[in-house]
């Protein structure tokens, strides 16, 4: 029998699963509900993926009932990162979106707002940032009021071993950046080098966030961001992540919440 238990931590909600297939139809869930409120408020709904084992955990929303229930053709794609490399590359966050779910769901070609990969990482980093531009200023996304950044429905991550979110690594200065919505790395310290990466000023500007993490090797820095609830000085990316007025959902597996200290189950 599948296990799962939501605990509430800081301003996180924990939705911890006992199976990766219990954690696979939540967020599948999760998501459509997501894009159900806001089609209905909006009439479109604006999700940035990220790359990772998040694409697989996504499998079951391009399943029964969801490929036919979901309104596909308002959803508009965006990545919250990006490797410099060519679509085609195994490598590339596009090519894994692709072959996971835009292939396999009537999405509308011109609503996949992909990063350009025939040019720089900077220019495609600023390229990006003008369609985002474009795409305030007619309204297919939301913006904050607070922050003026693009307010995304729904901001998927995943944290790396080591804290990391989309392109944001512990210690980079791309950390700092303020006023850019979209920066460029070209000294990741994860292969490969040269990544496009959302700012944290535009994902903590989302309505949602979510943070999905599995594996015990993801185990202790799970731990580390969960016990610094309230630090003022995060040092880990995913700490980082606290969006200002959207609310901030954690997917977990067993494994990867065995170091926190309630037991979920029990
Ligand atoms: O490099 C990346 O990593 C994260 C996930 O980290 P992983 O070590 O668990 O693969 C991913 O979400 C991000 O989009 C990606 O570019």
């Amino acid at each position: 029998m599948a296990r799962s238990s939501v605990i509430h931590k800081d301003t996180r909600e924990l939705r911890i699963h006992e199976s990766l297939d219990e954690l696979s139809t939540d967020l599948a869930d999760y998501i459509a509900e997501l894009s159900e409120l806001y089609v209905k408020e909006r009439g479109v709904f604006c999700i940035a993926l990220s790359g990772g084992s998040l694409i697989g955990l996504l499998r079951k929303i391009c399943e029964a009932p969801y490929n036919k229930t979901v309104d596909w053709a308002r959803w508009h794609f965006f990545w919250a990162d990006e490797r410099v490399v060519s679509k085609n590359h195994p490598d590339s966050n596009y090519k894994l979106a692709k072959d996971g779910i835009l292939s396999k769901v009537p999405v509308i070609p011109s609503h996949v707002h992909s990063m350009n990969d025939a040019v720089s990482a900077e220019a495609a980093a600023n390229e990006y940032e003008f369609t985002i531009r474009q795409l305030v200023r007619t309204r297919v996304i939301d913006v904050s009021e607070m922050s003026d950044c693009p307010k995304f429905d729904l901001v998927l991550l995943e944290m790396g071993p080591h804290g990391h979110v989309a392109s944001l690594f512990p210690e980079h200065d791309a950390l700092n950046e303020k006023d850019e919505w979209v920066t460029f790395l070209t000294n990741s310290p994860n292969p490969p080098p040269e990544r496009i990466t959302f700012t944290l000023p535009v994902i903590n500007s989302a309505s949602n966030v979510a943070v999905v993490v599995t594996g015990e090797h993801k185990a202790e820095a799970v731990k580390s961001v969960t016990n610094s609830a309230g630090t003022d000085c995060p040092s880990l990316p995913a700490q980082m992540v606290r969006p200002t007025s959207g609310k901030l959902v954690w997917f977990l597996d067993s494994a990867a919440a065995s170091q926190l200290d309630v037991s979920p189950f029990s």
